[in-house]
């Protein structure tokens, strides 16, 4: 069964009451999302996440996507990746790869993954040089209003504590407007050094999807997306904030349960 919530300012709510609902509408959006910027544009930029994200997006590699989705358009980027080497576990580019990537059609050097031989803060200034150089051949768009990219789709997952990327909750790493790609040494979950995409690029793209579920993550979702109270926490999810862009929740019913009048919500009709 399926809600849809519009919000005030925080987005539109996809909620289903099952994962695999879920992921059947999350890969039914970025299949729409490709065709329409292949149209547009004659390419389609999109940033992964890790995470769960990767797994809700498996139908993807499914029929009838397999066959219509124009893969060899895509160009790919990591909103956020651990410092690690391209075959560890802990590896963004490899839970992608081996989940996802290797199953479709998707071209090689489409795929940007970081320098896995620097340090972090070397392979955020190198993956922000080789972003440069697409936006500047405008495979990725540029905003209209700031020099940053604008990806026609950037996904992203919520942790517990409201991390989005690798952006956690009162890390200096969420004041940075400078820099596109930032790094950091002192992730509160392992592996501790990662590069991650900064608010400004995250908030300058054409479509921003956050995919959260679970009942661990409720109370992160209500204060990402509810009218809250002044003093809440402002957590990461609340920052992702698109200027000009689109931005959608793909949530299960468990991550809704506590948003206001949830407990009310017909389940096939749209709730206010
Ligand atoms: O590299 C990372 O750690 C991820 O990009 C991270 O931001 C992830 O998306 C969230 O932690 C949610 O992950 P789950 O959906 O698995 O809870």
């Amino acid at each position: 069964m399926a809600l849809l919530k519009h919000t005030k300012d925080r987005g539109d709510l996809r909620i289903r009451d099952n994962v695999d609902d879920l992921g059947i509408e999350l890969a039914e959006y970025i299949a729409e999302l490709s065709e329409a910027s292949v149209k547009e544009r004659g390419v389609f930029a999109i940033a992964l996440s890790g995470g769960s994200l990767i797994t809700l997006m498996g139908k993807l590699c499914e029929a009838p996507y397999k066959k219509t989705v124009d893969w060899a358009k895509w160009y790919i980027y990591w909103a956020d990746e651990r410092v690690v080497g391209k075959n560890h576990v802990d590896s963004n580019y490899k839970l992608a790869k081996d989940g996802l990537l290797s199953k479709m059609p998707v071209i090689p050097s489409h795929l940007h993954s970081i320098n896995d031989s620097l340090s972090a803060e070397d392979a955020a200034s190198d993956y922000e040089f080789d972003l440069r150089q697409l936006v500047k051949a405008r495979t990725v768009a540029v905003s209209e209003v700031s020099d940053c990219p604008k990806f026609d789709l950037i996904l992203l997952g919520m942790g517990s504590d409201g991390h989005v990327a690798s952006l956690f909750p009162n890390h200096m790493a969420l004041d940075e407007k400078d820099e596109w790609v930032t790094f950091i040494t002192d992730s509160p979950e392992p592996p501790p050094e990662r590069i991650t995409f900064t608010l400004p690029v995250i908030n300058s793209a054409s479509n921003v999807a956050v995919v959260v579920t679970g009942a661990g993550k409720a109370e992160a979702l209500r204060l990402a997306v509810d009218d809250v109270e002044p003093d809440s926490p402002v957590i990461p999810g609340r920052m992702v904030d698109p200027t000009n862009g689109k931005l959608v929740w793909f949530v299960d019913t468990a991550a809704a349960s506590k948003l206001e009048g949830f407990q009310f919500a017909d389940l096939d009709q749209p709730f206010a």
